[in-house]
Order: structure tokens, then sequence, then C-alpha cells
């Protein structure tokens, strides 16, 4: 997604290596923790330790909208409706030239066109979209109030009210930002039974458990970490992803670098709760509300590149994912932060200062009334979305075109930037000419509809290093009866060694930049380095390649098939299918 000229993504891929580096900050030897679910109330009582319906109420949600694109800064906004219309987000939509924002007296009837019109200081924005709950699976989503024309801003909120990741912490990102939510909640809470005399109610008119909003609509950049409450507020009260997996639907995922990647993740989560532990048990919170916290970041914050940074984004993050979506965001940055600005401020009459903002933006064909907005989240792995998002994707193809045949259908672009230098091997080296296993590999094959992810990959070696080890022990093995024989097939373990340092060293010396992580098929075929790898393996042993992937894609489907159990989870199911889909696609063509 383009942000001026920068581009963020809901989130950065959490596999491999995100997990390993945090926390920083724990002890030595961090003690083994139990979660424990005494959980005490963060501040109010707490919904996401209740049983309760996974979505605080619509009111909830409406009142988020409204607050999220209001708390624009500047005074000069708010009394000049000219200058502020010509500097405001929506004024540079095509359809909504006639409307204006300000930081005051907003009025509550959220959602309203209307509003639109120029009336002074009263005046909101107008918003386009509101909020649905849109039933189990996909939880409370964006619909468009009206016809939206292309290009136009449907929700644009001031960086003030973007909940940002620090970034020097020492803890992992989302336990840095979740205790940081844990404690604005808590003053949020204490600010309002300051200012009413009452806790905040958690139930609504319609028996849905959730917390009550007032229309207070001061921000943080008002109130500071107590100012978060109407965010807070229209938050899920209940949020799951692997993290909460026990071991056994851990063991259902089949894949064991994904099992490992999740007992990594719920390791570090661990571990950063225990750093924090203190810090929350003063505020009353406990295991349940931590893990909830961290999980509310890992499924809802975009990612900036440049700066490095998670943001949460109220409102912006009640829009769903689809690969084919209607609408984008994109990081507008003020003038007042550009180089150059001061100076030229000297010479000429600046404009007026524009706040930093985050835009949701209708796509090119426009949106119309009652469809529901949707962003991308990215083009990633099955595993990616799940460990993060808790969901698998399963909008995805129905033909694929395997091996570098044309994508007409647009859905597999995107797979190739995910694996990093995929196709360097071939670039570097021209390794194999004619009878490199991906490079003859093409179909034009029917699936099951929606079976596989898009963006889907599948892991076939964590690294060329195991992928070596692998093939010659393959190898071995399907010649072990031939006793006596020459060749690789009588092997002693000292030759194995040797044999597989030579490869190992040949796989690095041809392309030395390159990590050989991750070695993997798409739907655009197989991973460059992967390809590479079987090729300087199969000469030394004088096996095809195309012989090696078959075996090993038979193994890997095996892992997945051999699952046992009723799945718990459908994400889990989800992300079986659609791995087994990709596995067999690819073995179909070989
Ligand atoms: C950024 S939030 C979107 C708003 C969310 N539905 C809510 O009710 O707050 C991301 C979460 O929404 C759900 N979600 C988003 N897109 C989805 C999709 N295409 N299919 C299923 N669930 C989806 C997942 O639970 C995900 O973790």
């Amino acid at each position: 997604m383009i942000s001026g000229n920068r581009s963020t993504c809901m989130h950065r891929c959490a596999t491999r290596s995100c997990f390993r580096r945090f926390p920083r900050r724990i002890p030595a030897r961090a003690p083994s923790v139990r979660p424990r679910t005494s959980a005490a109330k963060v501040s109010a009582p707490s919904s996401h330790t209740e049983e309760s319906p996974a979505f605080s109420a619509a009111a909830s949600a409406g009142a988020l909208l409204q607050w999220a694109c209001s708390g624009w800064p500047e005074p000069e906004y708010e009394h000049d409706s000219r200058r502020h219309r010509s500097t405001s987000p929506a004024s540079t939509s095509a359809s909504s030239s006639d409307s204006l924002f300000t930081s005051k007296s907003l009025h509550p009837n959220v959602g309203d066109p209307a509003n639109g019109k120029e009336n002074g200081p009263s005046a909101v924005f107008p918003l386009r979209v509101a909020a649905r709950d849109l039933g189990p699976g996909r939880g409370r989503g964006l619909i468009a109030i009206s016809d939206v024309a292309p290009g136009e801003i449907l929700l644009s909120v001031p960086l003030t009210r973007v909940f940002t990741s620090q970034p020097d912490s020492e803890l992992h990102w989302s336990a840095e930002m979740a205790v940081r939510l844990l404690r604005a909640k808590h003053l949020s809470a204490q600010q309002h039974q300051k200012q009413h005399g009452e806790a905040l109610q958690y139930s609504d008119d319609e028996g849905i458990q959730g917390p009550k909003v007032s229309n207070d609509l001061t921000g943080p950049e008002v109130a500071g970490e107590a100012g978060w409450g109407p965010w807070i507020a229209a938050l899920p009260s209940a949020v799951r992803t692997p993290l909460e997996y026990e071991e056994a639907e851990v063991r259902q995922l089949g894949c064991p670098y994904v099992m490992e990647e999740v007992q990594v993740m719920q390791q570090c989560v661990r571990d950063c709760y225990e750093v924090l532990r203190p810090e929350l048990e003063g505020m009353g919170c406990g295991w349940q509300d931590f893990l909830w916290a961290v999980q509310i970041f890992h499924s809802r914050c975009f990612f900036e590149p440049s700066s490095g940074l998670h943001m949460c984004v109220p409102g912006v993050d009640l829009a769903n994912h689809s690969p084919q979506p209607n609408a984008a965001v994109r990081l507008q940055h003020s003038p007042g932060a550009c180089q150059g600005y001061d100076a030229l401020a000297e010479v000429a009459e600046p404009p007026p200062p524009e706040p930093s903002r985050f835009d949701l933006v209708a796509g090119e064909a426009g949106i119309r009334c009652g469809e529901e907005v949707t962003i991308s989240y990215g083009r990633w792995p099955s595993e990616a979305f799940l460990l993060l998002f808790g969901f698998v994707p399963t909008t995805g193809t129905s033909t694929a075109a395997i091996g570098g045949g044309d994508d007409s259908t647009g859905l597999v672009a995107g797979a190739k930037s995910y694996i990093n230098g995929s196709n360097c091997f071939n670039a570097n080296t021209n390794a194999g000419g004619s009878a490199g296993a991906g490079a003859s590999i093409r179909a034009d094959v029917a699936t099951g509809a929606g079976a596989i992810s898009p963006g889907d990959s599948l892991t076939v070696f964590r690294d060329a290093e195991e992928a070596v080890h692998w093939c010659l022990a393959a190898t071995m093995a399907s010649r072990r009866p031939r006793v006596g024989q020459q060749g690789p097939g009588a092997c002693e373990e000292e030759d194995v060694e040797k044999i597989t340092e030579a490869i190992v060293r040949a796989v690095v010396e041809a392309a030395p930049e390159d990590s050989f992580v991750n070695l993997t098929l798409t739907l655009d075929g197989v991973d460059g380095r992967l390809q590479g790898v079987l090729e300087l393996v199969s000469r030394h042993l004088d096996v095809g390649p195309r012989d090696l992937l078959r075996s090993r894609l038979q193994e890997r489907l095996g892992d997945f098939t051999g699952v046992q159990g009723v799945y718990r989870d459908d994400a889990i199911k989800l992300f079986v299918q659609s791995k087994c889909a990709l596995a067999r696609l690819v073995l179909a063509q070989l």
C-alpha cells in the first residue's frame, strides 16, 4: 500500500526470526511461566477476561470512528473554514470538496454524510463508512454508507490518535505496546470514575458485553494515556491466534517449521510477561489481560518499513482483509516535518501546516453503498496470516499457473516479494541449464476453489544444509539394498559429511549473499534457491532433481495429511488444506 512516498502493510511477516530476538530484557534464565487465569481486572470490569461475545457494542465502534477522525490539533483549523477546507483530508478527494472537520464539538450522529456541510466549528469529518458485525469468522467490518468515488478518503486519523510502537524498546514490539495499552485502559477507567463518579458500564441494550463509551471525544493529545478510552472500548473483547493454542492444536498444524515458530512465539510472549509482571500486577492485570493485549496488536497493526514502527490505527483497524481489496491505506506526513520547510517559510508565507495522518482511501473502482470496505493485509503465506491474525484467507485461486506461467489472474504476482531473492540463484549462476526442477514445472490446473490461500508458499526445507542432508539420506536409503555398490549409496559417514560440506560450500559460493533459509514452493513455482540446491546435489548423487523434489514433497504432504483428530479451530483446518492443495498441485505436475 502506498502512502505518499512510503508504503505500509498490515504487519510485517512474523515468521522466521521476528520472535527469536526478543525480549532483550528477559532474565538470564527465564523461569517457565504457567499462564494463570486469575486476571484481576485492569480497571473496570474487563471484557476480555469474561465469557463474552468477541465484539463490543456497535455503538462503541460507531463512536470510535467519530473519535478517530477528530483531534486535529492546529487552532487555525477550528476557525478558518476556508483554509481548513483547503487542507483537510476530505478536501483532497474528488467528491468531498464541501467537507470540513474540526477538533471541537463534533456531532454525535456518526456516519451521516450530511454532516459534511460547511457549518462552522461544529462540522464533522463526513464519515463514508460505518462499523457492522459481519458474523462469526469475520467479526466486525466497515461498510460504505453511501456510494464512494475512486480515491475518496473514507477515514482520516491524525497521527496523534494512532497508537504507535516505541522505536527503542528492548521488549518485543507487541509486548511493549501491550503494556501501554493496559496502562491506558487502567488510566481511562480511573479518569471516568473520577469524572462521573461511577465505574464504566459493560453491557448494552442488546445484552452484548462490551464497555460503553462516553461521548467524550478528548484524545491522547489532551488527556495523555487516559485519552485512548474510546478506542479501547471498541476493541474486540477476545482475539484468538496461535498464541493461545494448546499443545494438541499446535501439533495439528502438521508442519514442523510452523509448530516451532508457534512455540518460539509463545515462549517469547511468556518471557515478556515475566519481565513485565510486577508492573502489570501493579495495575491489577494478569496473564490473560497481557495475552489479550498482545494479540490485539498482532492482529491489528500496520508496519511502516521506513521507520520500522508498528501502528494501530483506530477505526482503520476495523477494516477486514481481502486479496482483492476495494480500499487502501496511506500515511500522509506533515509538510512541517519535511526538510526545507522552515527555510521556505522565511521567504514566503507557508501553507497552513497539515497534521500528519493515516488515511483509508477508496480504490480505483470506488465502492458502492452497502459494500464492505476491505484492504489487503499483504500477500503473505498462510502461516503469516495464521500466526499473527489468527485466520487464513479463503478466497484463493481456482486456476493456478505454476513455474512462471502468466499470471493473468493477478493472484500470484506478489508471492515473489515474500521470498527474498527467490530467483537469484538462476541469475547468479545460470546453474542447471535445462534440468532445473522448477524451470520445467508447468501447469494450468484447476484446484478446489479457495483451497490455496493467495500468496501462499510451502516450506520444502528450512535451509540449504537441511536440503543437502535430506537429499543424501534419501538417496542412500533408496540404494541401501544394493550392498557393495560403488557410489554414494555405499558411502561411509565420513564420506557423507565430506560430500555434504562440499555441496553446501558450492551452494554458498554460487550465491554468497543469499541466506538460503526457508526454501519454498509457491504458485509461481520452485524457489530459485531450492532449484539451485537440488541441481547441485543431484549432480553429486546422480539423481534427478525432479525425483528428489517429488519424494520430499510426498513427505511434506504426509506431514499434513497425517494430522489426527478433529480440528478445534477452523483456521488450523484452512491452513492444512491450503498447504495440502499446494503440495498436491505441484506433485501433479512433476
Ligand atoms: C484488523 S482486525 C479487523 C476488524 C475485526 N474484524 C474486528 O472485529 O475488530 C483483523 C481481524 O479481523 C479478522 N479478519 C480480517 N479479515 C478477515 C478475513 N478475510 N477472513 C476472516 N477474518 C478476518 C481476523 O480475526 C483478524 O485478526
